[in-house]
């Protein structure tokens, strides 16, 4: 991809190790389903991690209106990360294990259904979230989230089962860290927390809904905290995550923010949208707002 200005409409970047599902059946779906000139449109696989960056970060150096990430979260923030305010649209089609901004932009699961979608979108300009300088656009989070990404990423399948024997090996293990927190530059929170996470979107992905009450357009962002709690709490937590009511539970604080400082005792795992990174023992947080456009479905 060398010469500026391409006539290219539709950049399609896929993922080929993301989630469970094959992909080789994907450009011959895209060549049938949308209803655009085929040389305006380009499939390309990313061939190494941080490789969708740079594709996409080319793609708006081209000029190319519409980025397509094929893939789950991990790939959607890599090629995201590169659209921040520019005019290049980002589409989803969600190959994931979570897919949780598809989800929450209610973009179909159905490979073909989410591909007739770009024959007639709508385009939602989004927040993201930016933690120690890395964007994120569905959840970032310093706790048991954080800890079961990392051993999520360690394990070598992906897809929910194995993400579930991710969570059940940490949930046992970890206790939680002690914070500070100073919240929008007037708010002083401490304590031990099970869960710590910045929420742009209303879930992690598989409809596991973190702050249900989360919205990708209202300039800011949600703090989620949860006190540790035994396996047994942990039992009626997961199922509150998953039928949207841990807003209201007694152990959990959901608060929402511009900007967020915290400080650990020491450096320790996080994760970002999904995919775990080191972080720092002081950690900012901000909202970015109105910072990517996606196609969204149409409005009716
Ligand atoms: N060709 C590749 N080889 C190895 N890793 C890749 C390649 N392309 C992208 N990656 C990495 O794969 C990781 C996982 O991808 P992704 O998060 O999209 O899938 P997932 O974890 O199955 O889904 P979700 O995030 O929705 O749970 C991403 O962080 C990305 O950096």
């Amino acid at each position: 991809m060398q010469d500026l200005h391409s006539d290219i409409q539709f950049l399609f970047i896929i993922n080929p190790i993301s989630g469970t599902a094959q992909k080789h059946k994907i450009p011959e779906l895209v060549h049938r389903i949308l209803k655009a000139d085929p040389s305006t449109i380009k499939i390309v696989l990313t061939r190494y991690a941080g490789h969708g960056r740079e594709l996409a970060a080319e793609a708006v150096a081209q000029g190319i209106p519409n980025v397509i990430s094929v893939g789950g979260d991990g790939t959607m923030n890599e090629i995201a990360s590169s659209l921040l305010h520019t005019n290049t649209r980002l589409g989803i089609i969600p190959m994931g294990s979570g897919n949780g901004l598809a989800r929450h932009l209610n973009i179909p699961l159905d490979i073909s259904k989410a591909i007739d979608l770009l024959n007639n979108f709508s385009v939602t300009t989004i927040d993201s979230g930016n933690i120690n300088g890395k964007p994120f656009f569905c959840t970032a989070g310093i706790g048991l989230d954080a800890q079961v990404s990392k051993v999520f990423d360690e394990l070598p399948t992906r897809g929910l089962k194995t993400y579930t024997k991710a969570f059940i090996k940490k949930v046992r293990s970890y206790k939680g860290d002690d914070l500070k927190i100073r919240l929008n530059d007037n708010q002083e929170i401490s304590g031990r927390f099970l869960l710590t996470t910045f929420a742009n979107s209303n879930q992690f992905g598989n409809n596991a809904f973190i702050a249900p009450e989360a919205s990708l357009t209202d300039q800011q962002l949600n703090l989620v905290l949860l006190k540790p709690v035994n396996v047994l709490q942990a039992i009626e937590k997961i199922y509150k995550l998953f039928s949207k009511q841990l807003h209201n539970d007694k152990d959990t604080t959901q608060l929402l923010f511009h900007k967020i400082e915290i400080t650990k005792n020491e450096t320790g795992p996080a994760h970002i949208d999904g995919d775990p990174v080191l972080l720092d023992k002081t950690i900012v947080v901000r909202c970015d707002p109105k910072s990517l456009h996606v196609l969204t479905p149409a409005a009716h």
